[in-house]
């Protein structure tokens, strides 16, 4: 079967789409082709991954200027088009909108073509160009039970996370706490700024607690700094630009402070970890506060908006759940149950399913666990 995958942007659309991309050829050895834009990161990590992209011409629609947003309604048409000339020489079976900047052009011109589509969607609300086609693809896979009315046939599969959150080492009961800090793969200017000012009255109130804090490049030397001259005990805290080994900073917490990007939320589950959630509030349509609900209304998680993170706040919240190593546990059992181990095999085997029946055939396609 021949598949395209359309979209990318951010880490958060690329990542799951790759995961996607892997379960489609071991499980059905599909032929691939990706559709990206050269200002994503797909333009550096699909070809990394060994996959071919094709890069059109998209630009943005959020939190841009009315001159850029005037700009891009008028390429819009431009890239439906190029799409369209896409799928004419690629010819898919079905094509794979992943959200981001390519993902509408690609499904519009799918839909138009009459192609099958499968929307997937990484975030409890979802962005602008999945809610324009929603209800006009075959089926949609779904990370959060609350975007699924945006859908046409459509399910919760969770989004894919590397294998190896799911195989983490419980923390022993009675170790000494560990607060593991990381604002996306930016860092979070925010948690740099506020946490400097909190160390020291945390390091005191907390007996044997250790902080690993990730600031993001940009960011790291003066977080590393102001750390540095809060007084708290160096021995007891790290800044880093960049943590490569996510899955086993995660092993190692017994609580992770961060923002709640589709896949962070969505290794905390995996890895059955508390969290502390403040969501970015410049995220598109406040998506990442709708992530952050979902996990907190499974008491697997609390919120903490940045419009009212004073250091006080952040403090009190910290103390008091770094101080119930009971809750944590509780939180963190609570948290597992949302994720979803399967979610790259489900997603690849409702791609199989869009397809019409003399295709499904072909291949051995496994019904779709409900
Ligand atoms: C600013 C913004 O709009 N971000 C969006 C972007 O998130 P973005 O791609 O930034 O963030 P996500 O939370 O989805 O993913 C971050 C990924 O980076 C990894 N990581 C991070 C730091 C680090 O040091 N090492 C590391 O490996 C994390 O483990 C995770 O896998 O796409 C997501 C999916 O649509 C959205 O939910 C986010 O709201």
């Amino acid at each position: 079967m021949r598949v395209l995958i359309a979209g990318g942007g951010t880490g958060g659309h690329i990542m799951p789409a790759l995961a996607i991309a892997d379960a489609l050829q071991k499980q059905y050895q599909a032929e691939l082709l990706f559709v990206g834009t050269p200002r994503g990161l797909e333009s550096k990590l699909v070809p990394q991954a060994g996959h071919k992209l094709e890069l059109i011409k998209v630009g943005q629609l959020k939190n841009v200027s009315l001159v850029t947003r005037l700009r891009t309604m008028l390429d819009l048409p431009m890239s439906v088009l190029h799409c369209r000339s896409l799928l004419k020489q690629f010819r898919p079976d079905v094509v794979i909108g992943v959200g981001g900047y390519a993902s509408g052009p690609g499904m519009v011109a799918a839909i138009l073509a009459r192609i099958p589509t499968l929307a997937v969607e990484p975030n409890a609300f979802p962005g602008l160009a999945n809610r324009l086609v929603g209800k006009h693809v075959s089926a949609a896979a779904v990370n959060f039970e609350p975007a699924l009315k945006y859908f046409r046939n459509a399910q919760v599969t969770g989004i894919p996370v590397r294998a190896e959150f799911f195989q983490l080492q419980r923390r022993p009961e009675n170790g000494l706490p560990h607060l593991l800090i990381f604002g996306g793969s930016q860092g979070a200017r925010v948690l740099n700024r506020t946490m400097p000012q909190v160390v020291a009255r945390l390091l005191e109130a907390v007996p044997g607690l250790t902080i690993l804090h990730q600031a993001g490049a940009r960011h790291a030397e003066e977080t590393q700094a102001a750390y540095a001259a809060s007084g708290a005990d160096p021995s007891r805290w790290q800044v880093h630009a960049f943590l490569d080994d996510m899955a086993r900073r995660f092993e190692a917490a017994d609580l992770v402070l961060s923002r709640s990007g589709a896949s962070t939320v969505a290794e905390e589950m995996a890895a059955g970890k508390p969290a502390l959630l403040v969501p970015f509030p410049g995220a598109a349509d406040d998506h990442q506060r709708k992530n952050a609900e979902v996990m907190a209304g499974a008491g697997a998680a609390t919120l903490l908006l940045e419009s009212e993170m004073t250091p006080d706040r952040l403090l009190e919240s910290l103390t008091a759940m770094l101080g119930n190593r009971a809750e944590l546990k509780a939180m963190g059992e609570r948290a597992r149950t949302l994720a979803h181990p399967d979610a790259a095999s489900r997603i690849a085997a409702m791609a199989c399913e869009v397809l019409g029946p003399g295709l499904k055939a072909q291949g051995s396609v496994p019904p779709i666990a409900r």
